[in-house]
């Protein structure tokens, strides 16, 4: 699966309505950046969508979801965990396989974190721990990347080159985002969350970032 077609998309909380019903459809080859206010309903679209695509889907919460005591290395390899057999994983928890310590090691360096390979999780800063989540999404290696406010803790020099990564590795993608501007510069089409419904849907070649403050 490299696009998809989702309708009737709901997500109520102690029986509120916070989502949909909706109807999402992203072609293969889209990036689409899901703008608006907070509260809006962006995260929960991700995680809606993420339970229908699941394993076709590299997956940036805003969150993170790292395993604090575990070192860099072990938190990017989880995003190939569900392809190899337990035995596998087993060893790699005690010694890697060189061939995986290459790989990882390689994505580190992109982001420029090669030097932390072997530290824990928990001694990263925010900017540092987000960049390891982006590595575990690249590793994974999906066909669709689903994230979520992916570059709020990056410096700006930082945020633009993990932008341009995300949209020369994932052919289609899904991210919520803050920085409007961003997302015009990233992303090709803008959908704008407004209390749960799509307010907004709009290629990014025409818009301008007015247009879609009037989201706010
Ligand atoms: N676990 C939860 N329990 C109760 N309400 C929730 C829960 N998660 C989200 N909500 C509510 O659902 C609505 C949408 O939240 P969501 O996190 O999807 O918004 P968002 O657009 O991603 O916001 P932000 O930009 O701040 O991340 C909000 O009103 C929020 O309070």
């Amino acid at each position: 699966m490299s696009g998809f077609d989702f309708s009737g998309l709901t997500a109520s909380f102690s029986g509120e309505r916070v989502i949909g019903p909706l109807s999402l459809r992203v072609e293969s080859g889209e990036q689409v950046a899901l703008v608006g206010k907070s509260g809006a309903g962006k995260s929960t679209l991700i995680r809606l969508i993420h339970e229908r695509v699941n394993r076709d889907a590299s997956l940036v919460p805003q969150e993170l979801g790292l395993v604090n005591a575990l070192p860099v290395f072990h938190n990017v390899f989880m995003g190939q965990l569900d392809r190899h057999p337990t035995w596998y994983s087993t060893i790699t928890l005690i010694r890697p396989f060189a061939r995986n310590r290459a790989e990882v090691s390689g994505l580190l360096k992109t982001l420029g974190m090669s030097e932390k390979i072997w530290m824990p999780a928990a001694s990263l800063s925010g900017g540092q721990r987000q960049r390891v989540a982006i590595a575990r999404a690249l590793y994974r290696n999906a066909p669709i990347l689903l994230a979520d406010e992916p570059i709020s803790a990056l410096d700006g020099p930082m945020a633009h080159m993990v932008m341009e990564l995300l949209k020369e590795r994932f052919a289609t993608s899904v991210i919520a985002l803050h920085d409007v501007d961003m997302a015009l510069k990233y992303c090709t089409r803008i959908v704008g969350i407004q209390d749960g419904q799509v307010a907004l849907d709009e290629r990014s070649d025409r818009l301008t970032s007015a247009d879609i403050m009037s989201l706010y």
